[in-house]
């Protein structure tokens, strides 16, 4: 039945300021679920590209130029009045000041605390999705010892950084356990979310707010485990639609360029990342031989943002 409809293009913009602040708007009177809030955007008319018809709606609806906008998620979703892909885009940059062009009341907010209500259905995971940072830390206490690392995870968490992912093959389970409680004690004193590479009962155990699949882990499990917010490693299309099937929260895609511990591997490129992940459906952190400075590049290409596990230990100054 509603698989046989057409699939209607929809471009849509989440306006965010640096500090992840953005703009919902209220739909007006006449439209499919008014008064119901949504990001402004609008369908994508013929001959039009994405990009184009978001950059139309939003000088439309809200008066503003946008000048910097990156692909971001895209979902589709079946309303009794039609099946839409939305094309979700985040908007950095733009010229001139939002003003409601028809008259649809404004909130700007943060996704931890979403005041408005209802929101348009589809909108549910958006919010989860935008709640992650863009920049991703993988621990190295591997290559900087325990107590090294935990000094750098300090100094990185003070300047800002708001997700890590604890992940020490090498260490023992008693190890790892003390290890990942350190960690998470952190996270928890700079408002930094912690996951834990692989383990559930440990991720459990010590309060982190999630777990990181393998992509093994991610091919052999039947649901999401249910203990909080759930990532994966992903090296392939296949693995990237296994983790869209089981609604994970984020993935981790890669190598993007070479890594330092592994210089011959074969790399996929910008190119061929950005190919990859369009269309899906949850944010895709770019992975191998990245340094903060490539998170622009990763956003042009579809990233949500970028995952390290050197340069974000490295000092800044
Ligand atoms: N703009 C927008 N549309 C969304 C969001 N989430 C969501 O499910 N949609 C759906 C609702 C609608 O079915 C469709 C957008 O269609 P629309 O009616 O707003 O499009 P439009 O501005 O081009 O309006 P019109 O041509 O019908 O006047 O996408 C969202 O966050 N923003």
């Amino acid at each position: 039945m509603s698989e046989k409809r057409k699939l209607v293009d929809v471009a849509v913009a989440v306006i965010v300021y640096e500090d992840g602040k953005f703009l919902l708007a209220q739909r007006p009177e006449g439209k499919p679920y008014a008064g119901y809030w949504e990001f402004p955007g609008g369908k994508v008319e013929l001959g039009e590209s994405v990009y184009e018809a978001l950059v139309r709606e939003i000088q439309e609806e809200l008066g503003i130029q946008v000048t910097h906008a990156y692909p971001w998620i895209t979902q589709i979703f079946s309303y009794p009045h039609a099946l839409v892909k939305l094309h979700f885009y985040r908007v950095t940059q733009w010229q001139g000041e939002p003003y409601p062009h028809e008259n649809q009341a404004f909130s700007w907010l943060y996704s931890d605390a979403v005041n408005v209500a209802p929101l348009l259905p589809a909108n549910g995971p958006v919010l989860q999705a935008l709640s992650l940072p863009v920049v991703y830390g993988i621990s190295n206490a591997a290559e900087l010892g325990k107590e090294g690392f935990l000094v750098r995870l300090e100094s990185a968490l003070k300047s800002g950084l708001k997700i890590v992912q604890v992940r020490e093959k090498q260490m023992t389970a008693d190890e790892l356990a003390s290890f990942a409680a350190d960690v998470v004690s952190l996270g928890k004193t700079y408002g930094a979310k912690v996951v834990v590479n692989s383990d559930v009962a440990l991720a459990a155990k010590v309060g982190a707010d999630g777990v990181h699949l393998t992509s093994q882990q991610l091919m052999q499990v039947e649901v999401r485990p249910d203990v909080g917010l759930i990532g994966a490693s992903c090296h392939n299309q296949e693995e990237l639609e296994r983790a869209a099937a089981l609604n994970l929260d984020y993935v981790l895609f890669g190598p993007v360029l070479p890594t330092l511990s592994h210089p011959d591997n074969p790399v996929l490129g910008w190119a061929t990342f950005g190919e990859v992940i369009k269309d899906l459906p949850m944010p895709v952190y770019a992975l191998g031989g990245l340094e903060p400075a490539d998170l622009v590049t990763a956003w042009h290409y579809g990233a949500h943002g970028i995952a390290m596990l050197r340069s974000v230990w490295k000092d800044s100054d």
